[in-house]
């Protein structure tokens, strides 16, 4: 048995009781008023949903909800007929006779909502899950079109998370507005014989239903806002269960003997969620409660003022048979619009999740110039400054540097001193907070960044292992004009040729083991496809981040006596710690805490005094640190 118990230390930042955790502010923040305010544009957007999913359907289903309506009103005012008919004076006969046509009438306008009924089932079948889909669809197109800066704002993921269960829970739309319309015309049916009745009764009922409308409003916002506060919560059980099932961690789990430790942090952070949730149920139920009981009190007025009108003779028993009819009719659309409207309401607030990520994407598109670049020949930053949001200190700080077609420029500095983020802005998956990146002359800024990132080719630190086959994996599902002829050069360049020549079926496996015919491939192996995916793409700038950390010494002597040859068309910039390979780079530049602190050629670097042969020494100091680290004190001979 799986035992409950985490260790324990808490040095967790989970540990924070949701209530007070301020990364939910977003949620608290929705307001019942905000959100009627924001009702009719959220009723557009989901419109406009469903007539992107399916047009055919949502005419279909707006023109069968009209007609159920309709015959809805028609049977009403039949059974009227028919009770009038029934309860007149006169012979059974007689009675019968005159009930027909309105029995008729009765039987056609049931016959006809059945039919109606079963066709707004199976085209809300039809719908619903194409709204889903589409949904989901504007979210990933939405959130693959941001900047990348995007991903670095605080709760932006939370936020998507929110917005991912709007897009599943869309299409419950269909069946509550449904619901709704339904209720609706059945109330307006219902309501107009009512009131032709008494005009007293109506607004009677429709008082008696505000009660229950207001409570399930309410329990439907404590509902939405337990989700909202939990939302981080449970982004984390999903990624600690990615963790736990997929296999890249599956060894790790079981060397560092952690199956125990992590089912116990999923069991906390689980309870917490679900502490949460029942906090939100039972605040819930009572105000469900309280609304019934409210609600019951009016109901009861209703029924004692149609009793008072009865009994005062201003109303026929003819008519009150009548009343009661409707009144059952009209009570029971009053209670399901009040559920159907809750439900709506819940499922509103969630949509609203949904269209708020959408427009906070948008607010991130990728909007920049549309100057259509060519390769660059020279890249040139200027003064460049960048802050993380939310940073205290700026990753990047005051660069400036330049780098031409056929050179290599290595950047060199201890962790976190801004390499990657800096070459993040050449390559412009950043913009920069200040200064300017000039490609050629022009400010990246006025670039169509699409086509200029056709021209940049990179090799990140940790790149993905697409579950696409070796070909796709290294072209990158991009156009191959040269065809295969250019995919086995770039994996000649990269030692990859030997690893796609010892694949069952050549560069058409497929990279992953968990899918059928799927092969995996090493560490180092999945590097060099990652090299080769840089080297074959027509780029004018050429970007590798630690591109050999996982290479054994002659893939990296291949990739080092290769890259001159790569780098006579093309810009390269190197980003590493292996210091004994920045030899090759024409000019080296030294950051520290995101400046430039020294730049010149590894001889020049290596003969003065300074950060990089500091490094350089240490580097290379192997053999008497761990001399000095087997030595005894007081024993230094
Ligand atoms: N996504 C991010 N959000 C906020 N801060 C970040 C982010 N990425 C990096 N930083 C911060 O920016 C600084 C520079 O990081 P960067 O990754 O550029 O350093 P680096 O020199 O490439 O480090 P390393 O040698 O370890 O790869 C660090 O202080 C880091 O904490």
């Amino acid at each position: 048995m799986v035992e409950a118990t985490v260790p324990a230390e808490s040095d967790d930042e989970l540990d924070v009781p949701l209530d007070d955790d301020p990364r939910w502010e977003c949620g608290k923040s929705i307001t019942t008023r905000q959100m009627a305010r924001r009702l009719p544009q959220l009723l557009c957007r989901s419109t406009a949903l469903a007539w992107r999913a399916d047009q055919p359907s949502v005419i279909g289903l707006l023109l069968c909800q009209v007609l159920s309506g309709l015959s809805q009103a028609f049977g009403l005012l039949a059974t009227t007929g028919t009770i009038t008919a029934l309860i007149s004076s006169g012979r059974v006969g007689q009675r019968l006779w005159a009930a027909w046509p309105s029995l008729t009438v009765l039987a056609a306008a049931a016959g006809l909502r059945a039919v109606l009924g079963i066709a707004v089932n199976w085209l809300s079948a039809r719908l619903a899950p194409l709204m889903s889909q589409e949904a989901e669809l504007m979210l990933l197109d939405a959130a693959i079109n941001v900047e990348l800066a995007a991903y670095d704002s605080p709760g932006f993921n939370d936020r998507r998370e929110a917005a991912e269960h709007g897009a599943q829970v869309s299409q419950d739309l269909i069946q509550e507005g449904q619901d709704l319309l339904s209720a609706t015309a059945s109330l307006i049916a219902g309501a107009g014989v009512l009131t032709a009745l008494h005009p007293v009764l109506l607004p009677l009922l429709v008082l008696a239903g505000l009660p229950q409308g207001v409570a399930q409003v309410r329990a439907a916002r404590v509902s939405h806002l337990a989700a909202m506060r939990t939302v981080g919560h449970r982004r984390m059980l999903s990624v600690l269960r990615w963790h736990m099932a997929d296999t890249h961690a599956a060894d790790q789990i079981r060397s560092g003997t952690m199956a125990r430790f992590l089912l116990g942090k999923y069991r906390t952070i689980t309870d917490r969620v679900n502490a949460a949730e029942r906090r939100a149920v039972g605040r819930g139920a009572r105000t469900a409660l309280v609304g019934a009981a409210v609600g019951g009190l009016a109901s009861s007025l209703v029924w004692a003022a149609l009793m008072l009108l009865l009994g005062t003779g201003r109303m026929s028993v003819a008519s009150a048979g009548t009343a009661m009819f409707a009144l059952r009719t009209v009570t029971a659309s009053v209670q399901s619009l009040v559920g159907c409207g809750a439900r709506l309401f819940r499922t509103g607030m969630y949509l609203d999740d949904w269209s708020r990520f959408l427009d906070e994407a948008d607010g991130y598109r990728l909007r920049r110039g549309s100057t259509l670049p060519s390769a660059p020949r020279e890249v040139r930053a200027d003064n460049l400054v960048y802050r993380y949001e939310g940073a205290e200190r700026n990753a990047v700080d005051g660069v400036t540097l330049t780098v031409r077609r056929g050179e290599v420029l290595a950047l060199v500095g201890e962790n976190g001193s801004g390499k990657t983020t800096l070459s993040k802005l050449l390559t412009r998956l950043y913009l920069p907070t200040s200064g300017v990146v000039r490609w050629d002359g022009v400010d990246t800024r006025e670039v169509d960044p699409l086509a200029a990132w056709q021209r940049v080719a990179v090799v990140p630190q940790e790149y993905a292992r697409w579950p696409l086959s070796a070909r796709q994996n290294i072209t990158l599902g991009q156009p191959v004009p040269l065809g295969d002829t250019a995919v086995w050069q770039a994996c000649e360049a990269s030692g990859a040729h030997e690893v796609v020549r010892g694949l069952r079926s050549g560069l058409r496996t497929l990279l992953a083991r968990e899918w059928l015919g799927g092969e995996e491939l090493s560490g180092g192996q999945w590097q060099r496809i990652a090299l080769a995916r840089a080297f074959h793409r027509p780029a004018g700038l050429l970007v590798m981040d630690e591109p050999t950390a996982a290479l054994d010494p002659r893939a990296e002597h291949r990739v080092f006596t290769g890259l001159r040859a790569i780098a006579t068309d093309r810009a390269v910039v190197l980003v590493t710690h292996r210091l004994t390979n920045v030899t090759i780079a024409d000019r080296i530049v030294v950051l520290q805490g995101g400046r430039v602190v020294q730049q010149g050629t590894f001889d020049e670097l290596v003969a003065v005094p300074g950060l990089f042969r500091d490094l350089w020494s240490l580097q290379n100091d192997r053999g008497t640190a761990s001399a000095a680290a087997n030595e005894v004190p007081g024993e230094i001979s």
